[in-house]
């Protein structure tokens, strides 16, 4: 046996979702940048979700249904105020969706039918829970979703409560579609691996969440703003802060990638969207660390910056805490992840992969008292 660590380079499924071939990323064949500039999340949504753009009619109908799908069962949201104040939102959501598993009758029902009917409520449900527990921590009442909003509309609603800036708006919009779907990524094969033992939606979704909180994958987002906030905190503090990091070996958040190795194509209009934020709030300092951050990565270590570095200060000048980061990668990749589960199903194997052992050999058990 051959051992490829962290299975670098396998290729361990077909899948006609997302592609990145030559550095670029498509979601069924359109180029994630075509996406961006164009199209809204929720066309995205339906593109991932059913293999082709929706027109018009389909379109109203999956907003429809969103909108009646956005609601909480009281019975989580109750339990949402119940969890410790000072948790965190990736530890709350993913307990919280797995919570959403025991109030759905058909939560074992693997029927394709019933998979697309929890994919559409899974993917509405977890900007409502993202929402309440950004309030219930700042002692605020969750509010309720408004059925005639857009998803990223009625996210940045639920998170203030009052008429959504429009700027906000159009930039999780765009945020959420490019994190929608990204091949096989870490939290995309953990929810496939659970989805091919043919375990239900939910759990496959709570996988992906646990996974997707780690730090060297959608967690790195959090991070970069943390190392911007606490550790470089101005200007002329980047070059030592970076430099030390890099003498002892740290990693830097937000740079690197496993596929990528000439840069990720959706940092592009991350770095853009900072940019443009900088510009109408007046406060450039995030997008002036973030550049210089990346100057000094990219000459003294010859990386890039991946989907994570860019986010952060973008997300930042939305006035959106960094807690809430990874949660709002969660709420765009739920969609990718519920694709991959519904591909899942319809062609399903069971993952098990070997490994090579190379512990200790012809060992004898010993009774207690002779140990
Ligand atoms: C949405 C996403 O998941 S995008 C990724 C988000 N994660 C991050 O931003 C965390 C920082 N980045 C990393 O840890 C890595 O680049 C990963 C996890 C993304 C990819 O990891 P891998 O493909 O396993 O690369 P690996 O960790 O083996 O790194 C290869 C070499 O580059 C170095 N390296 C890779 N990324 C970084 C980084 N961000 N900072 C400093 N050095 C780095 C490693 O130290 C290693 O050096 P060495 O060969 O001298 O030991
Ligand atoms: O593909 C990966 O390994 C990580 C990534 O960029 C993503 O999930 O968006």
């Amino acid at each position: 046996m051959s051992v490829a660590k962290g299975l670098e380079g396998v290729v361990a499924l077909t899948s006609e979702i997302s592609s990145i071939v030559d550095g670029v990323l498509s979601y069924r064949g359109i180029n994630i940048d075509e996406l961006a500039d164009n199209a809204n999340f929720e066309e995205v949504m339906f593109l991932l979700w059913n293999g082709r753009l929706p027109k018009q009619d389909e379109l109203d109908q999956l907003k429809k249904q969103l909108g009646a799908s956005a609601e909480l069962p009281p019975e989580v949201l109750e339990q949402l105020k119940a969890f410790p104040k000072d948790i965190h939102p990736m530890a709350a959501l993913r307990t919280a969706v797995s919570a959403l598993g025991m109030y759905d009758a058909e939560a074992d029902d693997n029927s394709h039918e019933a998979n697309q009917r929890k994919a559409i409520s899974l993917a509405a449900k977890l900007p409502t829970i993202v929402a309440a527990l950004f309030r219930l921590e700042k002692g605020l009442e969750p509010v309720s979703p408004r059925p005639e909003y857009s998803h990223a509309e009625n996210f940045v609603y639920m998170l203030h409560g009052k008429e959504p800036d429009e700027t906000a708006v159009k930039a999780i919009d765009k945020a959420l579609i490019l994190h929608a779907d990204h091949e096989l990524n870490a939290s995309t094969f953990a929810s496939r691996v659970t989805t091919a033992t043919l375990s239900d939606m939910y759990s496959a979704i709570t996988t992906a969440i646990g996974t997707l909180k780690g730090p060297l994958h959608g967690g790195a987002n959090e991070r970069v703003m943390a190392m911007l906030e606490e550790e470089i905190v101005t200007l002329d503090q980047v070059e030592p802060v970076i430099q030390r990091k890099l003498d002892n070996k740290e990693k830097i958040m937000g740079f690197g990638h496993r596929v990528y190795k000439d840069g990720d194509p959706r940092a592009k209009h991350l770095k853009e969207m900072s940019r443009q934020l900088s510009e109408s709030t007046g406060d450039r300092k995030w997008y002036e660390m973030s550049m210089k951050v990346n100057e000094l990565v990219e000459a003294k270590k010859g990386l890039k910056p991946n989907v994570d570095f860019y986010s952060a200060s973008t997300y930042a000048y939305l006035g959106i805490p960094r807690k809430l980061f990874t949660p709002i990668f969660a709420i765009s990749r739920v969609t990718g992840w519920t694709a991959h589960v519904l591909e899942q199903y319809a062609d399903n194997r069971l993952i098990r992969p070997r490994a090579e052992y190379t512990g200790p050999v012809n060992q004898s058990y010993l009774p207690i008292e002779k140990r």
